[in-house]
């Protein structure tokens, strides 16, 4: 190819990206000009025109949002046609003003075939042009020729390969959109049908996580009132995910999802830590519900056990198992404790009035008269909400804390040692706060106690300022307010209309409860590999409690066999790794190479700090982007400290748990042989570890 041709194609592209821009700034102008519009109308000054004007301003706010959003790289794609027609593929649809279209969002069926057309099937396209540019530029184009006999002579064909240009790009803190590059197979997945359940499985790297975002993105395009209305969560491992993924929805015009971990999910939590694997087991298992169960029916620590009250010079007495008989019966056929606070006090004074009545107490009033006149008295109402307290599930996962509690919940359904280490556990639990498993756990506590009853307040509405008057002061306030308003539901906001789960393969048993309690009315995509799992508790309590949360929903499959974060000298270390406990495993294929071998070291105990320092060090020169270093679980902190602030941005110290779905150009693994060495789920968080690098991987290990 010469270079005049070359010129002469990305001319052509340019010339039709000068079309398109100049077409978005009219769109722009206009959308400016109907806000401005909206603002005039105020000026008519009836609620009417006030009420217009806030519906005129806020599109028009969304539509110049979303237009400044997809500036960059708005076109990334052409297709030629076997009947001569041209298509531009894009970030968002745009039409010029006699309606012929300039662009097709890459969401739209048209551009289906962008993606999913190859050599052996080339649904209609003779050639696929791939568009890079920078700015209002086009840099370079890329083709694939999917049809040559159908090509025309004066057809020319550029470049080699889009893809592998993509992949050898260094990657920055957050993962990359690929939407210009998502190759068939992941293609049929991201637009697989919005109902039932779409379940994605792959090797490292193959782009599950990238399918799940895409295909987010995908549904909120293809039925936009349906799942903004509803709303969409996506659910990942840990907070250090989550933020390393939050960049990818708005960079695909989606600002809509709500992105939570699973040690976030619980209002109001924000739990980042984690548990032993053995702890963690005990916590995630099913068998913790029948242990909750026992705690929220329990009497709350130091509540009375008696009731003695001086009545009209008679003492009334309620002992604990008059007491216990009130309890028991307001709690019958699994009422929650919060729910049914009333029917306990309800007993409780019964009870009193019917001893009043043995007592042939002098004077007593009608029964109403009794009971109103007791809940006037203080000691009483300070009796009834020490007895029957309105709790909080982290009041009941407190009292977990509390050897002998805890031995009481769990005979019989934990073992003794499960319970020496729960108990064990729990001592920190007031100090340092729950883990990231304890959150499933005061979920389901949520579950068993109920709602506490409450007056209902008011909800804030963000138009709302002081004075009832529906006004906002600046286009910005609005704009901000509009959006949040969309983000913002409840605290405890349940009715999502898709559900999209990450890394699957680690979610415990109680965990699937958890996030199936906000999937009630919802469609699912589930990605996951389950030869990365940590999870060393019972595999079929799993896939039941799984299964149990996804219901009857029909269930569609895919999987990715392609592997494009490793070069395949790095994923040859890690699928030597997994191959150990699974020597059959299918393994995706690493489509790039960089001809650079993992280095491996082996160093003594007390050379460890240096040659990790050093090798760190190293990474940062040699490549550009981000170097991880993954430690085991107990040494982050000392790995962290050995670093002090190397790197600054473009290093970051993860333990093998949180590397979970990460992905560093350059990774130092500390110790591998420790985290090999964890009990049952040791090799494959391992190769998790082994599996985060894109061109560099040094790992330093201990000498016995
Ligand atoms: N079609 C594609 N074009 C370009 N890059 C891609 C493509 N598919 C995936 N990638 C890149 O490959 C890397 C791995 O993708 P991703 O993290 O989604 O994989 P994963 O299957 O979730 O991995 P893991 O299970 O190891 O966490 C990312 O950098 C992603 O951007």
């Amino acid at each position: 190819m010469d270079q005049s041709t070359l010129d002469q194609e990305i001319a052509v592209e340019q010339r039709h990206l000068d079309r398109v821009y100049a077409r978005l700034a009219e769109l722009r102008r206009a959308a400016v000009r109907a806000e401005r519009d909206g603002y005039r109308l105020a000026r008519v000054g009836n609620f009417g025109a006030l009420v217009e004007r806030d519906a005129m301003v806020f599109h028009a706010a969304q539509r110049r949002h979303l237009l400044d959003a997809e500036y960059e790289g708005l076109v990334f794609g052409r297709l030629d046609l076997r009947d001569g027609q041209v298509l531009y593929v894009g970030r968002l649809g745009i039409r010029d003003e006699d309606a012929s279209t300039l662009v097709v969002d890459w969401r739209a069926p048209a551009a289906a075939a962008f993606y999913q057309a190859t050599p052996a099937e080339p649904l209609g396209v003779v050639r696929r042009r791939t568009i890079q540019s920078s700015g209002e530029r086009v840099t370079r184009i890329e083709d694939d020729l999917l049809d040559p006999d159908a090509a025309p002579p004066e057809m020319s064909v550029v470049g080699d390969g889009a893809l592998l240009a993509t992949l050898s790009r260094t990657t920055g803190r957050g993962m990359r959109d690929i939407v210009a590059t998502i190759q068939r197979e992941q293609d049929e997945a991201i637009r697989s049908p919005g109902s039932g359940v779409t379940l994605v499985s792959g090797g490292p790297g193959t782009g599950k996580t990238a399918v799940a975002l895409h295909r987010a993105a995908y549904l909120l395009y293809a039925d936009r009132s349906r799942y903004a209305g509803g709303g969409i969560l996506v659910v990942g491992p840990s907070s250090v995910f989550v933020s390393y993924i939050a960049s990818v929805l708005p960079s695909l015009g989606e600002d809509t999802a709500t992105l939570h971990s699973l040690g976030s999910l619980f209002p109001g939590l924000a739990a980042t830590r984690t548990d032993p694997p053995q702890v963690a087991t005990i916590k995630g298992s099913l068998r913790m519900r029948r242990v909750l169960e026992r705690a929220a029916r329990d009497i709350a620590p130091g509540a009375p056990t008696e009731l003695r009250l001086l009545y009209r010079g008679q003492l009334l007495r309620l002992d604990r198992t008059e007491l216990d008989a009130v309890w028991n019966r307001a709690l019958a056929r699994g009422a929650r404790r919060n729910e049914v606070r009333r029917a306990g006090f309800d007993g409780v004074l019964a009870a009193l009035w019917a001893q009043a009545r043995r007592l042939g107490i002098a004077g007593l009033p009608e029964q109403r008269a009794f009971e109103d006149e007791l809940i006037e008295r203080t000691d009483f109402r300070d009796f009834l909400k020490a007895w029957w307290p309105r709790l909080h599930p982290r009041h009941v996962l407190g009292w977990l804390a509390d050897p002998e509690r805890l031995r009481r919940y769990g005979t019989g359904i934990l073992s003794g040692s499960e319970i020496r280490l729960l108990s064990q556990a729990y001592r920190g639990l007031a100090a340092d706060g729950p883990t990231v498993a304890d959150a499933a756990l005061l979920d389901e506590l949520d579950a068993l106690l109920g709602k506490p009853m409450r007056r209902a307040r008011p909800k804030r509405d963000p138009y709302q300022l002081a004075g009832g008057v529906r006004e906002l002061s600046t286009f910005a306030d609005r704009q901000r307010a509009a959006r949040q308003a969309a983000r913002e539901r409840p605290e405890d906001y349940r009715d999502y209309a898709h559900v999209v789960v990450d890394e699957s393969q680690d979610v415990s048993p109680m965990q699937w409860r958890m996030i199936g309690r906000r999937a009630r009315l919802a469609s699912w995509t589930v990605v996951g590999d389950p030869a990365q799992t940590a999870w060393t508790g019972d595999p079929q309590e799993l896939t039941r409690a799984r299964d149990q949360a996804l219901g009857r929903r029909r269930r569609h499959r895919f999987t990715l066999t392609t592997n494009y974060r490793n070069s395949a000298e790095i994923f040859a270390v890690a699928a030597e790794e997994i191959r150990r406990v699974y020597p059959d495993l299918p393994l995706p294929t690493a489509v790039r190479s960089t001809g650079v071998d993992p280095i491996r070291l082996v160093v003594p105990p007390a050379e460890l700090a240096t040659s990790v320092v050093t090798a760190a060090s190293a990474l940062l020169d040699e490549v550009e982007g981000t170097v991880g270093v993954i430690t085991p679980v107990p040494r982050r902190d000392e790995v962290a400290a050995w670093l002090g602030g190397l790197g600054g941005e473009r290093l970051q110290v993860v333990t093998s748990l949180e590397a979970k779905g990460m992905e560093y150009d350059g990774v130092v693994l500390v110790a591998p042989g420790e985290i090999r060495a964890v009990p049952d789920s040791g090799v494959r968080t391992l190769y998790v570890a082994l599996s985060r690098a894109t061109q560099r991987l040094t790992t330093v290990d201990v000498a016995e």
